[in-house]
């Protein structure tokens, strides 16, 4: 359906030579679209999306509002089960759509949301989220241990003094502690890859850059394998090694973020920079509004 991308990465191995954790082998997902007469339509909403995240390495998955990002999130979360194609993890292939095998696959793949209010059940304080999370997976047991390993989550995600935290609810905070608490409660699990859908697009500007920070800080002490899902070139840019754009479903160019972004090849991925705000100054410094 679209052009075939032309960056040198397009069939290579993804950028950076760390180990592949979670990986994507021509994924399709379809939905059921508008009925016409006696037939449903189908909408494909992922088009033959392969991919690879590799252990303490980013990478961006960019594309307009409608692309499919999320949905492939959400397929590499097993949040829903794919049309056709493979998920591997750790080289094995994976179904756990549900039940204890769905838990087992969250204890090493975690996924955190656009917007962490909704994520974050209000009726319950930050103690009870974490908690619950670190009881699920295993990783604490008895009050003490489980107070203990939530002071250090809090502390991992920068919200200091922890304990000002814990007997909080997610209404008493502002957005990016929010966001702070959803990556606490997804390190609860121990992951191995963490699922980032629009970390910081909900957020107000100023506090974008300390959020994106945290995820370089946690990527690299966690050594996670990172997929940052965002409509923004410029903080892809900048915060990743890799790059895939996606259009209508089909991931139309790949690379490493400086080629894909400094020297688009697709015509669609020029729209995209062209439509960004300032395209020019993130050209010629791209990343410089998020490196500061
Ligand atoms: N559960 C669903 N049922 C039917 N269609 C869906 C469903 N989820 C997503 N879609 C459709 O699939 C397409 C891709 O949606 P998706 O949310 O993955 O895009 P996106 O690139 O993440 O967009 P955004 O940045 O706005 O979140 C859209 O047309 C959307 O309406």
């Amino acid at each position: 359906m679209t052009t075939v991308p032309t960056t040198d990465a397009q069939n290579g191995p993804a950028a950076g030579a760390g180990e592949v954790i979670l990986e994507a082998r021509d994924l399709v997902k379809d939905f059921r679209g508008k009925r016409v007469g006696l037939h449903r339509q189908r909408f494909r909403a992922v088009d033959h999306v392969s991919l690879q995240l590799r252990r303490g390495q980013v990478t961006a998955l960019v594309g307009q509002s409608g692309s499919g990002k999320s949905t492939v999130g959400r397929l590499l979360a097993q949040l829903m089960p794919q049309t056709s194609g493979e998920l591997l993890l750790n080289g094995q292939p994976i179904t756990a759509h549900r039940g204890r095998a769905f838990i087992r696959y969250t204890s090493t793949v975690q996924m955190t949301l656009q917007d962490p209010f909704a994520s974050l059940n209000p009726v319950h304080r930050i103690s009870y989220i974490l908690a619950r999370a670190l009881s699920i997976h295993g990783h604490a047991k008895g009050a003490e241990e489980i107070e203990e390993k939530s002071l250090a989550l809090l502390r991992k995600v920068n919200l200091t003094p922890p304990e000002r935290y814990l007997r909080r609810f997610p209404h008493e905070l502002s957005g990016g502690e929010r966001q702070r608490i959803s990556f606490a409660r997804a390190l609860a699990a121990e992951p191995q890859v963490l699922l980032a859908d629009e970390p910081v697009s909900m957020l107000d500007v100023t506090i974008r850059k300390e959020i994106l920070d945290l995820l370089d800080q946690l990527r690299t002490e966690e050594n996670l394998a990172v997929l940052y899902i965002t409509h923004d070139l410029g903080s892809a840019r900048a915060y990743s090694e890799e790059t895939l754009v996606m259009y209508r479903g089909e991931v139309v160019e790949r690379g490493s973020s400086a080629d894909v972004i400094d020297n688009p090849q697709h015509e669609y991925t020029q729209r995209l920079l062209a439509a960004a705000p300032n395209p020019r100054r993130r050209l010629s410094n791209p990343g410089e509004e998020f490196r500061g």
